[in-house]
């Protein structure tokens, strides 16, 4: 039931009880119409978006994957994977109706009521592949954040088909089975720009040997100047694939530590360097600091596809790049033991990668 309060969340125990342990979530608190952003949800000053640092005018690159065969697409992929760690694609081999598919399925989720959703959570979920939870780390953010989200880790077909929510299962599926094509694509372009010729079997493991898509949910906002939908981080996959929805709110840091918007564009996918291919590719590639801002007016959704290492791989410079006598600046870690060090602590930017630091 809904507290009825003028300021019903005042007690943190209150807030922590509606929106996560009855799984009302972010989506539960904005429906109940709040005038005022729980304070639970209030950044420090320097975590808000602040617009003077937003350069409006500049771009991440937008590359059209027709020919991505084509050397100078090749090299376009690649300076975009150094320079800025993000880039978008347009004419990918993923049908539009796949995304738009996916897009919906992942409204279906979110409107399912809150008891049906909750059975998903970290309390009920009879599997840790499949989660629905809310902020990034409640447990140990000072600060929680505005957004909801379903994570599903895939496993096989037979694992996916006994637990995730059979409201966007097969859209899930289809998107990741049909990301496939171009991720392959990006990797092969991504290695032979570091002399890395062919992907074998213990390659295409080590680069794209685990996978998780999360379907993302960030209700309206009263305040939204006050929060965050995702603070700042870099990811920890070697890839991530992002489809957004036409609301925008996706802001990656350039080269001189401003912010640059990431403008939604109908049939493109978001591209982006994660932790892992900066330490695999010895610092070649770079993952970049995004983050989300909260919209006052708008529900906004958005579907990642992180693209892993396996949790049993040790992760750390190429042998490729190594024997042509470059120095290591990272040293091998176990991708289990990076993952378990991201999910410890909240959202830090850049931080993670220290852990794999030499
Ligand atoms: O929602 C977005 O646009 C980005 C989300 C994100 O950065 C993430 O899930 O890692
Ligand atoms: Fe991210």
């Amino acid at each position: 039931m809904a507290p009825t309060l003028a300021d019903p969340f005042s007690d943190s125990s209150a807030l922590r009880e509606f929106v996560i342990n009855q799984g009302n979530g972010v989506k539960g608190l904005s429906e109940l119409g709040l005038k005022a952003l729980p304070k639970q949800y209030i950044q420090p000053l320097d975590e808000r978006m602040c617009m003077t640092n937003v350069v409006p005018l500049e771009s991440i690159p937008i590359i059209d994957m027709s020919n991505w065969e084509d050397p100078e697409v090749a090299k376009s992929i690649c300076d975009a994977a150094s320079k800025w760690g993000f880039f978008q694609i347009v004419n990918h081999d993923v049908p539009i109706e796949v995304l738009e598919n996916v897009k919906d399925a992942t409204y279906r989720f979110f409107s399912l009521p809150a008891d049906v959703k909750n059975k998903y959570s970290k309390e009920h979920s009879s599997s840790n592949n499949v989660r629905f939870g809310t902020s990034f780390t409640p447990q140990t953010e000072k600060a929680l954040e505005w957004k909801d989200y379903l994570s599903l880790f895939y496993v096989c077909e037979e694992e996916a088909s006994a637990l995730w929510p059979s409201i966007c299962r097969e859209q899930v599926l289809d998107y990741m089975k049909k990301s496939e094509v171009v991720i392959k694509q990006l990797l092969h372009v991504l290695m032979k720009g570091l002399n890395v010729n062919g992907i074998d079997e213990t390659k295409e493991s080590l680069l794209m040997g685990s996978m998780r898509t999360n379907l993302n949910y960030y209700p309206k906002c009263p305040n939204p100047e006050l929060t965050v939908g995702v603070g700042r981080h870099s990811d920890i996959s070697t890839l991530t694939i992002l489809l957004q929805d036409e609301i925008g709110g996706l802001y990656v840091k350039n080269e001189r530590d401003n912010w640059i918007h990431v403008p939604p564009i109908k049939g493109s996918l978001v591209i982006n360097v994660g932790d892992a291919l900066q330490i695999l590719s010895n610092g070649r590639y770079r993952s970049v600091e995004h983050r989300v801002v909260a919209n006052g007016s708008k529900n906004r959704i958005s579907v990642p596809i992180f693209v892993n290492p396996r949790p049993g791989d040790m992760i750390g410079p190429l042998p490729e790049l190594i024997a042509n006598g470059e120095k290591p600046i990272y040293k091998q870690v176990l991708y289990s033991d990076y993952v378990k060090h991201f999910f410890r602590k909240a959202h830090d930017g850049k931080k993670t990668v220290e852990f794999a630091e030499l």
